[in-house]
């Protein structure tokens, strides 16, 4: 049995993911617990919710205003303070050891019947719930970014993920307004199992000189009525989070998964897109 009467969400992590889940589930009426490991952590984490909450008032799109849904929410670096949640979503790092360590955690101080799911981009669900005593209450809940604008949201089902924890984590998400596809565990998920090779393609476009870079995101964006092309996009993703992604798809499904060659050169200089004001393009 997994806890289906929902009050107090608890969410992992206040960065950019993090941040989003834990405003959209304060928006839709929720009190929110968001936990990151140290205080100026979760600071910024409030900076990008005031920041986020202002800009859709001023589009006439919240319900509440910004000071009652920012007063939903209470920040804390103290995972003891997630004990009380009826349902908690882990947005920490994209790192095995680190989403391993954080379920541990929360099989510790959480009750044993609510649902716990993580944003993972490209990690296994099974890995990650494998060493919990109940992995069946594991989901992957793969929010977008930005998640108080992108509508979509991933619903991925473990090995072990019951049909009842499976429905929940749907339910959630068209509680916070969002609608839901669902992909089994396999690497990549439905997203960026396609949208990673279709980004590396488009990056060794342009290194192998098919096209100038506007013209390679203009064919895609004309041609297939996308509405970014795959450059564009990177640069929007982060490139490190492209590359990151990608090695792990590699990784586990071979060659047709290798990362671009400029994607790493890319990274490596430290051009990593919107967030350095370089990437494939530059940025105020
Ligand atoms: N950024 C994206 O576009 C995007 C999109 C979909 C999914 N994701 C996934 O969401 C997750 C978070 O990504 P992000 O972009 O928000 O990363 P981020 O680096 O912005 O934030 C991660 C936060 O987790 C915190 N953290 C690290 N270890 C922790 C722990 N043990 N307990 C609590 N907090 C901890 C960090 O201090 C940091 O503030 C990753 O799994 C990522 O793959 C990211």
């Amino acid at each position: 049995m997994v806890r289906d009467q929902l009050e107090r969400l608890g969410v992992v992590g206040a960065g950019t993911m993090g941040s989003g889940i834990a405003q959209v589930a304060a928006a839709a009426g929720y009190d929110v617990v968001m936990r990151d490991i140290e205080a100026e952590f979760v600071e910024s984490g409030f900076e990008t919710i005031d920041d986020s909450l202002s800009r859709l008032e001023s589009r006439d799109a919240l319900e509440d205003d910004p000071e009652t849904i920012r007063g939903r929410i209470e920040g804390t670096t103290a995972v003891g303070d997630l004990a009380d949640c009826d349902l908690v979503v882990e947005a920490a790092l994209e790192e095995l050891d680190v989403k391993r360590e954080v379920f541990a955690d929360l099989e510790r101080v959480c009750d044993a019947d609510i649902l716990l799911a993580t944003n993972t981009s490209t990690l296994s669900i099974t890995s990650i719930a494998s060493a919990l005593e109940h992995p069946e209450r594991v989901v992957g809940l793969h929010f977008m970014n930005p998640v108080p604008v992108m509508e979509g949201v991933e619903v991925i089902v473990g090995e072990k993920t019951t049909d009842e924890a499976t429905a929940l984590a749907h339910d959630l998400a068209a509680e916070l307004g969002k609608t839901t596809w669902e992909s089994d565990d396999k690497p990549g998920f439905v997203t960026n199992r396609i949208l990673m090779p279709w980004i590396n393609e488009g990056i060794r476009a342009y290194d192998e000189g098919v096209a100038t870079k506007e013209d390679i995101d203009a064919g895609m964006e004309l041609g297939t009525n996308v509405p970014m092309g795959p450059l564009t996009l990177a640069d929007h993703i982060g490139l490190d989070i492209c590359l990151h992604a990608s090695e792990t798809l590699h990784e586990e499904l071979g060659d047709r998964y290798k990362p671009a060659y400029l994607l790493k050169r890319k990274v490596e200089a430290g051009d990593l897109g919107k967030k350095t004001g370089e990437g494939f393009y530059e940025y105020e």
